[in-house]
């Protein structure tokens, strides 16, 4: 069923329906979207059902699940690059807004990029590599620092938990390409460095550290000959990434068709 134009206002909440409900972040949108007065998860989809946390519809087919609901305004999409390609198209085809969170998307077999451009012609979309406020923040933070420090070395640092498909994190190389547009002199990715292997100027050094249950650290180390300067954004628990990622869905319902980032709905 096509959306309404839901804003969570006088039709009461944003009716959502989440995918990959049955992973770490699907149950965190649940849990999340639970607490929340604007916001209703009215079904919960997953290959593999098991126990979904939420009093909704559980199943295992977006398209069925958008047709047996009376309506929906979002899709809020947490699962793989594969998933995200098919379940792009789906939204599109019913006409409902399609927020994702899913990471490594870049250069997938999938075209998972490709299929979000191809429904943001019909649908609004938003994809957004970490949904915190103070990973938003510390992009405007690293930005100043980069045009502030020209010539310094620079080094991201990304740690996450042992169960990460993709590395680096899709947060890293957001920081990397908002490094990029201030730093053009620093053309050359360096994931990790190993045997003989000077540093040159033109590096952008990209660390990746997988370990227990960290739930997402990053860092960005500005270096001159005299001092450093380090940023860094620690999440506490999956929880903040969820209520941005609402947020968002919230924010998104009833927009116009196109691509949308999470700063412009912040
Ligand atoms: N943007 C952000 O703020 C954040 C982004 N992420 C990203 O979100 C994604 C999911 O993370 P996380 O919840 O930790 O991962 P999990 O592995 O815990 O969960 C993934 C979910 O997606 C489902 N899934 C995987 N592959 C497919 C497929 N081919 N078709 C249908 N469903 C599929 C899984 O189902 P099944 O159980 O059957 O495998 C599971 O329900 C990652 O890309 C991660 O990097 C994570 C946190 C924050
Ligand atoms: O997989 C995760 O857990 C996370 N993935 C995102 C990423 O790849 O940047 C965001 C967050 O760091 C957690």
């Amino acid at each position: 069923m096509a959306a309404t134009d839901g804003d969570g206002d006088a039709d009461g909440p944003v009716r959502l329906v989440v995918t990959g409900a049955t992973g770490r972040m699907g149950e965190e949108l649940s849990d999340a979207a639970g607490d929340r007065e604007d916001v209703l998860v009215v079904a919960a989809v997953s290959r593999t059902p098991g126990s979904v946390a939420a009093e909704a519809a559980v199943g295992t087919h977006l398209d069925a699940a958008l047709a047996d609901e009376d309506h929906v305004d979002a899709v809020v999409d947490f699962t793989a690059p594969e998933a995200t390609a098919e379940y792009a198209g789906i939204a599109a085809e019913h006409g409902i807004a399609f927020v994702t969170g899913t990471t490594g998307l870049e250069g997938h077999d999938a075209d998972p990029l490709g299929a979000l451009d191809a429904a943001a012609e019909s649908v609004p979309v938003l994809h957004a590599s970490n949904f915190s406020r103070g990973i938003a923040a510390l992009r405007r933070a690293i930005r100043e620092a980069a045009t502030s420090l020209p010539g310094y070395d620079v080094e991201v640092t990304e740690t996450h938990h042992n169960g990460k498909r993709d590395a680096p994190s899709g947060t890293a190389l957001t920081l990397v390409e908002d490094i990029e547009a201030e730093r053009p002199d620093l053309t050359e990715r360096q994931h990790g460095r190993e045997g003989e292997a000077p540093r040159d100027d033109t590096e952008i050094g990209v660390h990746a550290r997988r370990a227990g249950d960290v739930t997402g650290e990053h860092e960005v180390l500005f270096a001159g000959n005299r001092e450093t300067l380090s940023l860094s954004h620690s999440a506490g628990d999956r929880g903040v990434f969820a209520e941005g990622a609402l947020d968002a869905a919230a924010a998104l319902a009833g927009r116009d068709a196109g691509r949308y980032t999470f700063t412009d709905l912040l």
